[in-house]
């Protein structure tokens, strides 16, 4: 089966996140990238933006949302942003991954990667 994706690449967003003490009073950077299941045949036969998924506004929702959030868990971060797009945006499947720069001392990152599906 063929699969188009839409994607959102290094998005930048300050939050509150983290388990610590010290976490909770600071705002840190996540970076994000989302993968996004879309067929864009309608959209490029017409060329018309009605008929895709416009993915400036998808990242502009999770801007807000991220924007908002103070959870504890990267892996809650990324879930409720999952969560978020399959409801608001006509995606059926998506991958995301949620990138803590420099949480780990060595690591240029860490994070979590999931797939999430409508409905499951
Ligand atoms: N699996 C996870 N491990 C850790 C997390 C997390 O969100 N998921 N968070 C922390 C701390 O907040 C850390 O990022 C502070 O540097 C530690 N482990």
């Amino acid at each position: 089966m063929r699969v188009d994706t839409i994607f959102i690449e290094q998005l930048v967003v300050e939050t509150v996140i983290g388990i610590y003490d010290w976490e909770r009073h600071i705002r840190q950077r996540v970076v994000i990238d989302l993968d996004m299941d879309f067929d864009i045949r309608a959209a490029a036969a017409g060329d018309d933006v009605e008929q895709t998924l416009n993915y400036k506004a998808v990242g502009k929702r999770v801007i807000a949302f991220v924007e908002a959030a103070e959870f504890q868990l990267v892996e809650t971060l990324a879930e409720r942003v999952a969560a978020l797009v399959l409801d608001e945006f006509p995606v059926q499947r998506l991958s995301l991954r949620v990138n803590k720069p420099h949480a780990l001392r060595g690591a240029a990152g860490v994070g979590v990667r999931i797939t999430r599906e409508r409905g499951s």
